[in-house]
């Protein structure tokens, strides 16, 4: 009797339940492609993503890439609208572009909403940190984790960022005079990353820096697995088996966890010693300058939950567990994002060579052709400004995100049942020739000339960090560090496609280049005439 209990919930889970929750929608004028037992739209979706990646952009410069990136959002939006229902498998999701409803979700009625629940395998990848948490576990790490991210502690790390990011095109500048045609050939998307992981691990482990790197580097190895573990998504129970991915896999978490337990006590130490130095600097009357890395205020955290009186659950106890999984998470969320938006807008630039020089004129007059830029001269870089956000608006490095409903909750007028998950195809917002006008699909930096408000027709057009209480942690960071990037990048080098190169934007979790970014990078004469390091060359 309990089989067939069993096998009759399974059976309302993969075919009843569906089929009333179409039927609820249909009845409020929302239809989609019909539901299939178990994988519901997963075949045709696979087979439109494999259809759309098969061919590169055509015309190869176009910026229309909603079709090929988000191609079964495309396909059904031109028969269902912009609001229908479709099935990831047994799941319901709803698409939502409209963006007052968006406004509605993030916003207003934000209190009904929650991130949705990943795949326990993306959860592996993306780590049990701020991007997963819910609720007031997620709401006391927001709070610990918020003042890394001020502007006037991440302003201490532009100079050390900036060393390493000159140190690194250094070497483009002797490799292109060093070639017959002077110029050197990198591709952006993987050398954007040797960045971006740069600044992240800075963030996170600040003096720690080479520990905090071991531990990024065994994480790195760990996401590795947990993708092709991802391959085998549909073996029910894979991830736990003793496979010789997953007993590596194990073995490297231990791994990480004993660095990372070394390094908090060895932190912990530094920090009862600096406070004794402090006191005795203080008594002298010297400033006490330290930037706040992310492992610090997890720390520090974790010690004043545990000196807090009650049970540790109210206390917010920070746990080693939970440092552990926000360095995944930052790890994460911090490193591709930001290196595609850096490849994105240099392959842009690259596209457009006159607004590479109205970029390139602003950084010389603002910073100089040599010198660092300082962080209140990258904050003045307008155009540079402009630029960025452009590029996030066509290429937006995530172009969609998940809620799900907490309860039954009334959005626009139309009735969601609790558990219904939105997706919020954030690139078809920045797409919308509605919110945008006719020349949506060019680049066209200046639109933002009067601020983000002013661009589009309605204030949530432009969503590349979210909204709301959970919009992107990092956005100063990764907005800091793009800027002091191609400060550094337009000061020294002229750069243009290779011939290799194919524009074929693609999703693989994020918007990445299909088939890599290869450009052409030569060093400028300007600098080269200044530089003694480039003249000994
Ligand atoms: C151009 C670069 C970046 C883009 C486009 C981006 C985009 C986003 C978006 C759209 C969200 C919201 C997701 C949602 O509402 O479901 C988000 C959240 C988040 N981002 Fe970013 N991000 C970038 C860089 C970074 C960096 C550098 C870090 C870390 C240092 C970071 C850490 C996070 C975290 C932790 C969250 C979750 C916040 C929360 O739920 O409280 N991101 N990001």
């Amino acid at each position: 009797a309990l089989c067939s209990a069993a096998a009759l919930k399974l059976i309302d889970i993969l075919w009843w339940k569906p089929r009333r929750i179409e039927e609820h929608f249909a009845k409020q004028g929302i239809r989609g492609p019909p539901y299939r037992f178990f994988i519901g739209n997963l075949r045709e979706m696979v087979s439109l993503m494999l259809d759309a990646t098969s061919k590169p952009m055509m015309p190869k410069s176009s910026h229309k890439i909603l079709p090929r990136v988000l191609s079964f959002y495309h396909h059904w939006k031109k028969i269902y609208g912009s609001t229908f229902l479709l099935w990831f498998g047994p799941t319901a999701r709803l698409a939502i572009a409209d963006p007052d409803l968006i406004r509605e979700i993030f916003i207003a009625r934000a209190d009904f909403f929650d991130r949705y629940e990943s795949h326990p395998l993306i959860r592996q990848l993306e780590g049990e940190g701020l991007v997963s948490l819910r609720g007031e576990k997620w709401a006391h790490h927001r709070k610990v984790l918020n003042p890394t991210f001020y502007m006037d502690n991440l302003k201490l790390l532009v100079p050390t960022i900036g060393k390493t990011v000159v140190e690194k095109v250094e070497k483009w500048a002797v490799m292109s005079v060093a070639n017959s045609g002077g110029e050197v050939e990198i591709d952006v998307s993987n050398w954007f990353e040797g960045v971006t992981e740069d600044a992240i691990t800075r963030t996170a482990f600040g003096r720690s820096y080479e520990d905090g790197n071991a531990v990024f580097r065994l994480q790195a190895q760990q996401m590795a697995f947990a993708s092709e573990a991802f391959k085998m998504v549909l073996i029910p129970g894979y991830r736990f088996l003793p496979t010789k991915k997953n007993t590596s896999s194990w073995k490297l978490d231990k791994e990480i966890r004993r660095n990372l337990v070394k390094l908090i006590g060895r932190r912990k130490e530094a920090a009862a010693a600096a406070a004794a130095a402090d006191e005795e600097r203080k008594a002298d009357g010297a400033a006490d300058v330290s930037a706040k890395d992310l492992l610090g205020v997890m720390i520090n955290a974790s010690r004043d939950g545990q000196r807090r009186v009650g049970p540790p659950q109210l206390a917010g106890a920070i746990s080693v567990r939970d440092i552990v999984e926000e360095c995944k998470t930052f790890f994460f969320a911090g490193k591709q994002t930001t290196s595609n938006l850096l490849t994105w807008t240099t392959v842009l630039l690259a596209m457009h060579p006159e607004w590479q020089e109205r970029a390139r004129l602003e950084v010389l007059q603002m910073c100089g052709s040599h010198d660092l830029p300082t962080r209140d001269q990258l904050a003045r870089l307008k155009t540079l400004g402009m630029i960025l956000n452009e590029t996030m608006r066509l290429y937006p490095p995530v172009v969609a995100t998940i809620r799900q409903a907490k309860a039954d909750v009334e959005l626009g007028g139309y009735k969601i049942p609790q558990g219904t998950e939105l997706l919020i195809p954030i690139i078809a917002v920045h797409h919308d020739a509605q919110l945008w006008g006719a020349d949506v699909a060019q680049f066209n930096p200046a639109r933002f000339v009067d601020g983000v408000a002013r661009a589009a027709r309605h204030p949530t057009a432009f969503i590349p960090f979210g909204l709301g209480a959970r919009m992107c942690i990092g956005q100063n960071l990764a907005l800091l560090e793009a800027r002091l990037t191609l400060a550094i990048i337009l000061q020294r080098f002229s750069f243009r496609l290779s011939p290799d190169y194919v524009h074929a934007p693609a999703v693989l979790m994020l918007l990445h280049p299909q088939h890599g970014a290869p450009l052409l990078f030569r060093t400028l004469s300007s600098f080269k005439n200044g530089s003694l390091s480039h003249d000994a060359v």
